[in-house]
């Protein structure tokens, strides 16, 4: 039997269904809206005139045009309660998108060097974390991502900083700037990390070359891939990805916006997933963006008319198993996913 033959409402079972997301920075959940409040609440002044005139400085021609707006956008956090309104607002909005599940990325050293403590951003953090589980059902996690256009050291002085909060994060990323800043340079923090018992991942063949995929696996022993798209850009290296079902953290509508593939309808997502790789869909930095992870979703869904209810089944299930979160709950979450499915309309 075709478990998906009933199925002839695709947006609704795309919005409906019962989902992880795995690769979505808090700081780029900042509305500009949010920024304006914060940036009042804590007596800052910003460069832009007002909420349509920050909105209207979101024309990115690339990773770093965009980078340089995200830290200035960041640089209103100051307090616990900012980075729990903060986390508390994307929450909101995962639960409006089905999300079950969410491991957050965070960067502590954005925030460090304007001087604000590492454990200001861990509690603000772990708080919404706790309130987001007891009010939306969601469970959350967080993963430290180390900044790779600074320095090795920088990264060391920053995981020490964080190692009293051990408890509150499950894992280390790498984020920022790629081209230049290959894997290779953070290998002995990542080893490091490896020894801690931390979950390991990292941004690599978003801009830069699928060499930084191989070298991310190879060198710092990453378990799951963030973005990844060029990847495809090697034949061996895809069928590495497929045989060991190591994740890819896709994010389309990010993508599109840093001209990776300016046109949704080239983004190679239909391909990786035809190739048998565990590709999940992810929003990356919504704020700024243009959406959310049901927007992602569908605007992926109608750019490529090939994908189709069994390919968002894939999806779903596949943001189950490239969770960390324990065999039992991912059973749980897709005996979930049955059942939207067979409500589905
Ligand atoms: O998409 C991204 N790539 C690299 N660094 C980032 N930091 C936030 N978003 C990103
Ligand atoms: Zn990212």
């Amino acid at each position: 039997m075709d478990r998906f033959a009933h199925i002839t409402d695709l947006p609704a079972l795309l919005r409906t269904m019962p989902k992880a997301e795995l690769h979505v920075h808090i700081e780029g959940t900042l509305e500009p809206e949010l920024i304006f409040a914060l940036a009042e609440r804590n007596g800052i002044t910003l460069k832009y005139d007002g909420v349509e005139a920050l909105r209207a400085a979101y024309a990115f021609t690339d990773l770093q045009s965009f980078l340089d707006i995200y830290y200035a956008g960041a640089s209103v956090l100051l307090k616990e309660e900012d980075f729990f309104d903060m986390a508390m607002a994307y929450f909101r909005r995962a639960a409006d998108d089905h999300i079950v599940h969410a491991e957050l990325f965070f960067d502590p050293q954005t925030h460090t060097a304007r001087g604000v403590d590492i454990g200001v951003v861990i509690r603000g953090l772990s708080r919404a974390l706790d309130t987001a589980r007891q009010d939306f059902g969601i469970s959350g996690a967080l993963i430290l991502c180390f900044l790779r256009h600074l320095s090795e050291e920088d990264a060391f002085a920053t995981l020490e900083q964080a190692l009293p909060y051990r408890q509150h994060f499950i894992g280390v990323g790498l984020d920022s700037s790629e081209q230049g800043n290959p894997p290779e340079k953070f290998a002995r923090v990542f080893a490091r990390c490896r020894e801690l018992g931390l979950h390991l991942v990292a941004h690599a063949g978003e801009e830069g070359p699928a060499s930084y995929v191989r070298d991310a696996l190879d060198l710092l022993h990453v378990e799951r891939i963030d973005h990844g798209v060029r990847s495809i850009d090697d034949a061996d290296l895809m069928h590495r990805l497929a045989t060991k079902r190591v994740p890819l953290t896709v994010c389309p509508l990010s993508n599109q916006k840093l001209q990776v593939y300016p046109d949704l309808r080239d983004h190679s997502l239909a391909k990786l997933l035809a190739a048998g790789l565990c590709v999940t869909i992810n929003s990356d930095d919504p704020a700024y963006f243009g959406g959310y992870l049901n927007t992602n979703f569908l605007a992926t869904f109608e750019a490529l008319p090939e994908l189709r209810a069994n390919h968002a089944w894939q999806l779903a299930a596949n943001s189950f198993e490239a969770s960390f979160v324990d065999a039992a709950t991912r059973t749980r979450w897709l005996a979930q996913l049955g059942e939207a499915f067979d409500r589905a309309a």
